[in-house]
C-alpha cells in the first residue's frame, strides 16, 4: 500500500513538474555581469541547440516602447540600473513562454536579485536545469559596454558602474545560491567569441536536437 501510495506521489511530481501552459518546459538562466556576452552566446545557443532566447532586459525594453502603464517606471529604472518589480518581469518572463511554441528557453539576464529568484520560483513553480554562468573581469566588461553602439541609454560610464553595483550586490547571491545546489556551470567569459562558444557547446551537448 506504502509502495502504491509513494510510486504515484513520484509519478505526479513528475507530471507537473516544470509544467507551464499545459508543456513540460526546460529552463536554463543565463547570467553574468553586464556585457559578459550573454545576449552574443544566447544567439549562437539558439542557432545550434534549438533554445528559444529570452532576454530580460529587451523584454522590458519592448515593454517601454509598447507604451504599457508601467513604460515610465521601466524607464527610469534602466536608466538608474535598479532592478524592476519581480512581478513585471516575471509576468512578461511567463507570457513569451506560454505563447511560445517551444518548450527549451535560454533566460537571459533573470533572476538578478533574491527578489526575482523567490517569486519566479513562487509563481511558475519551475526551476532551472542548470545556470550558465559568463565570468568575466569588469576593465574588460566596460571596455565591451562602451564599445557597444547599439544606442542603450543605460550604456554610459555612469549607468555601469551602478550596473556593476546592483550585479555585485544583489545579483552574485543568487549565482551562489544555485551554486551551493550544484547547478552553476561557469565559463570564463573573457576569451574571444568563438572560443567562449567551445566551451558552451560543451554543455549544451545533451540539449542538441536529435537527428532524424
Ligand atoms: N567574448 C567576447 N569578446 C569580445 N567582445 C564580446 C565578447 N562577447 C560579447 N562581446 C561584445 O561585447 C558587447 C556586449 O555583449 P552582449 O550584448 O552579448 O553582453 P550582455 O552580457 O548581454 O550585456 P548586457 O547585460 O548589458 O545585456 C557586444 O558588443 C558584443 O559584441
Ligand atoms: N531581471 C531583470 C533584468 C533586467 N532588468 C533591467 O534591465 C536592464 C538591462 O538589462 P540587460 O540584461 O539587458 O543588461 C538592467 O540594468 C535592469 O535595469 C531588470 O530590472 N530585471
Ligand atoms: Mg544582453
Amino acid at each position: 500500500m506504502g509502495t502504491a501510495v509513494d510510486a504515484s506521489a513520484a509519478v505526479a511530481e513528475e507530471v507537473t513538474e516544470n509544467m507551464l501552459g499545459g508543456k513540460k518546459v526546460t529552463v536554463v538562466f543565463v547570467l553574468g555581469g553586464p556585457g559578459s556576452g550573454k545576449g552574443t552566446q544566447c544567439t549562437n545557443i539558439v542557432e545550434h541547440f534549438g533554445f528559444t532566447h529570452l532576454s530580460a532586459g529587451d523584454l522590458l525594453r519592448a515593454e517601454i516602447k509598447s507604451g504599457s502603464e508601467n513604460g515610465t517606471m521601466i524607464d527610469n529604472m534602466i536608466k538608474e540600473g535598479k532592478i524592476v518589480p519581480s512581478e513585471v518581469t516575471i509576468k512578461l518572463l511567463k507570457e513569451a513562454m506560454i505563447k511560445s511554441e517551444n518548450d527549451k528557453f535560454l533566460i537571459d539576464g533573470f533572476p538578478r536579485n533574491e527578489e526575482n529568484r523567490a517569486a519566479f520560483e513562487n509563481v511558475t513553480k519551475i526551476s532551472p536545469a542548470f545556470v550558465l554562468f559568463f565570468d568575466c573581469a569588469e576593465e574588460e566588461m566596460e571596455r565591451r559596454l562602451l564599445g557597444r553602439n547599439q544606442g542603450r541609454v543605460d550604456d554610459n560610464i555612469e549607468t555601469i558602474r551602478k550596473r556593476f553595483k546592483v550585479f555585485v550586490e544583489s545579483s552574485l547571491p543568487v549565482i551562489e545560491y544555485y551554486s551551493s545546489k550544484d547547478k552553476v556551470k561557469k565559463i570564463d567569459a573573457a576569451k574571444p567569441i568563438p572560443e567562449v562558444f567551445e566551451d558552451v557547446k560543451a554543455i549544451f551537448a545533451p540539449y542538441a536536437p536529435k537527428v532524424e
